[in-house]
């Protein structure tokens, strides 16, 4: 499966969310869909969606007792999308949990599962102050990546930043990274940012996009800036 630019739709609803799509019209799109959009309108706007064309990353950040993520996990496999997601501090059994839950109720090919390990919001200084690891934050991200690869996991979120020294973990793991800025955009809450660019230098497989396309007056024009960015270097 090709992971290019994924574009987050983070929107209230699934009115506001039609409008955006309707820009793209004839555009096989891969989106996200986060916590904001699903907790709103819950799997008719995946239904919605599919139906579209586009694939999907449902990106809930499953957190929670192994029990709790393997039988939601079993939930989310029903729903046919193409790219599922855990924090990898939830452990090995938790993720193991994940794979699991996924694989026995998926209907053909289950969704990949990857796992975020330091959120892009996240700086090395909050990382140590606020979660007390005394070490440095790509020791953790790589930490974390590793661990995800052992139990079973697809790939791994990670700013762009980590992705070269997660690459070196296994040639085939999907890492995904979001916190890509354009140059002309502001970093917001993100903290590790990159552009589309750096992040294909990198070994990224694929980069999350949301403000830096949702929030601009041509949405459409905004991804094909990042898109040309993106595709412009060889991988
Ligand atoms: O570490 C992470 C994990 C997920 N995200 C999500 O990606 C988008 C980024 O949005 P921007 O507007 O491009 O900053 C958003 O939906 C986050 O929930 C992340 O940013 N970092």
């Amino acid at each position: 499966m090709e992971y290019p630019v994924i574009i987050a739709l983070d929107f209230p609803n699934k009115e506001e969310t039609r409008t955006f799509l309707k820009k793209f019209s004839d555009e096989n799109l891969f989106v996200k869909v986060g916590m904001e959009l699903f907790y709103q309108e819950g799997p008719e706007v995946i239904k919605e969606i599919k139906a579209y064309g586009h694939k999907i990353f449902l990106d809930l950040k499953l957190h929670d007792i192994p029990n709790t993520v393997y039988r939601t996990m079993k939930r989310l496999a029903c729903l046919d999308v193409d790219l599922v997601n855990v924090h990898a501090a939830g452990g090995s059994e938790m993720m193991k949990a994940a794979i699991e839950g996924l694989a026995e109720n998926s209907r053909g090919e289950r969704p990949k599962c990857i796992a975020v390990t330091q959120l892009t919001s996240t700086s090395e200084d909050q990382m140590r102050r606020e979660q007390l690891i005394e070490k440095r934050l790509i020791d953790s991200v790589y930490h974390y990546a590793k661990l995800a690869k052992d139990s079973g996991l697809d790939g791994i979120v990670s700013s762009v930043h980590e992705a070269k020294l997660i690459r070196s973990i296994d040639e085939d793991l999907i890492i995904i990274t979001p916190g890509i800025r354009l140059a002309c955009d502001q970093d917001g809450d993100q903290k590790r940012v990159a552009d589309p660019r750096f992040a294909r230098l990198q070994g990224a497989t694929g980069i999350v996009v949301g403000r830096s396309i949702t929030n601009k007056k041509d949405p459409y024009q905004a991804y094909l800036t990042v898109k040309k960015e993106w595709e412009l270097v060889e991988s």
